[in-house]
């Protein structure tokens, strides 16, 4: 476990990192070089990503907070809830969806803007550093994602993360992608200039009104048969070949012959949304970032779920280093968690004690349930032949899959073998 792990805070100091250490009840029975680690952890979080007083202390309850729900059995923590079921985006009653993005926008909005706090830290050098181009993105963003998730609980109670499967908006036959359903005011908001429909219309950024560029500046949205290949073929067994940076391999894509890797995959997604999207530091500012980092996990929970599944490799245990010195195993796991290290974004703690996947939609499960019309089952094939995205009204393509969506089907068809993931 990874509370016992030599690398990890200090078991003896668990209960300063999580618990509240500043109230005087507490404060007497507490570990006094514990408190200390504990609250020189803060300061140099504070200095990294140049937080205000106020900014540091909500993040500090926020990761205790987050502690508390990872361990259990610490004592004073509530009974285990259910694990969180996230979604694809699509597949939420038109309720689900509301609540959820009311929460991003009380978020934004209430005071403290807590939504600019989060994307700060995602935007400051060194954690660009470790939280990218390397073995640390799957980890780093996981837990990012969790605490992010976890603010928008402390909005509306009961909200869960959903996931923005972007393969169903790639495999729109034809030029229809900046229309789909996906970027209508019932979803995400409109895919090019000033963003103006959707929950998520005019958010202020620092870099003025949110904006999209969809298309104006290549990439591409995530491929499905590449997201194919790392959740089921056996070759790609290891998390160096999903990783880019220093030592990564990548693996071949099998359509096109060349190199590619999930985290080149969700770049590409980044530049095909463009504008704040396209670039780190920025990115955070587009609520999309969310969803389609939501969706880079759960293929990421895929392809872990293959590993011990399928090849019998803990996937906790396959954290390699790729990437230089900022990823290395023990390197700091930078502005999240005090005292974590990078291997610990790879525990299995996430998907064992808080959240699980609901499968994407596909025609076997009734595209997930989905009612809202924003997606279609294209018909033929197996029942793992993915939902297609709608476009929006008047602007409908005729359904067709991509030659690329219906061979990487047909490649895989037997390898999704248990369509609800549960860890
Ligand atoms: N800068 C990356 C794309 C990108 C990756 C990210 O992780 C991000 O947050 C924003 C953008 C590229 O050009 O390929």
């Amino acid at each position: 476990a990874l509370l016992g792990d030599k690398y990890n805070v200090p078991p003896e100091c668990m209960e300063e990192v999580i618990f509240d250490y500043d109230s005087p009840k507490d404060n007497s029975t507490l570990n006094k070089d514990c408190v200390k680690f504990v609250s020189d952890s803060y300061r140099k979080l504070q200095q990294l990503i140049n937080g205000t007083d106020d900014d540091i202390n909500y993040i500090r309850s926020l990761t205790r907070e987050g502690m508390a729900l990872l361990y259990p059995g610490s004592g004073r923590e509530k009974r285990q809830a259910a694990l969180r079921a996230r979604r694809e985006c699509r597949s939420l009653t038109s309720e689900e969806w509301r609540r959820l993005a009311n929460a991003i926008r009380r978020l934004k909005f209430d005071p403290g803007n807590r939504f600019d706090t989060m994307a700060r830290i995602h935007a400051m050098p060194a954690v660009i550093a470790n939280a990218h181009d390397g073995s640390s993105i799957l980890g780093w963003h996981r837990v990012f994602l969790y605490l992010f998730e976890n603010a928008l609980r402390r909005k509306v109670p009961g909200v869960v993360l959903c996931y923005w499967d972007s393969t169903i908006d790639y495999l729109i036959p034809g030029p229809g992608q900046a229309q789909s359903s996906s970027f209508s005011h019932n979803m995400f908001g409109n895919s090019r200039g000033l963003v103006r429909t959707g929950p998520f219309a005019n958010f202020p950024t620092p870099w003025g009104p949110l904006r999209r560029n969809f298309g104006g500046e290549g990439g591409s949205l995530m491929r499905p048969h590449v997201v194919d290949m790392i959740a089921s073929d056996p070759r790609i067994r290891s998390h160096g070949q999903i990783v880019d940076g220093q030592g990564a391999t990548g693996f071949i894509d099998s359509m096109t012959g060349q190199r590619t890797s999930l985290e080149a995959e969700h770049n590409n997604a980044h530049v095909a949304v463009g504008a704040l999207m396209a670039v780190i530091p920025n990115a955070a500012w587009d609520p999309l970032f969310y969803f389609h980092h939501c969706y880079i996990d759960y293929v990421w929970q895929l392809f872990r779920r293959k590993l011990r599944n399928r090849l019998g490799i803990d996937p906790a245990r396959d954290y390699l280093g790729h990437g230089g010195p900022a990823h290395a195993p023990n390197a700091p796991l930078l502005g999240l968690i005090p005292g974590w290290r990078n291997v610990h974004g790879y525990s299995n703690v996430f998907t064992q004690r808080v959240y699980r996947y609901h499968f994407h939609p596909v025609c076997g499960n009734g595209c997930s349930g989905s009612t809202r019309r924003l997606l279609y089952c294209p018909g033929g094939g197996s029942r793992y032949r993915r939902c297609v995205s709608n476009t929006m009204p008047g602007r409908a393509q005729p359904p067709a899959l991509s030659i690329a969506g219906r061979s990487a089907e047909e490649k895989f068809k037997t390898v999704y073998d248990d369509p609800d993931i549960a860890s």
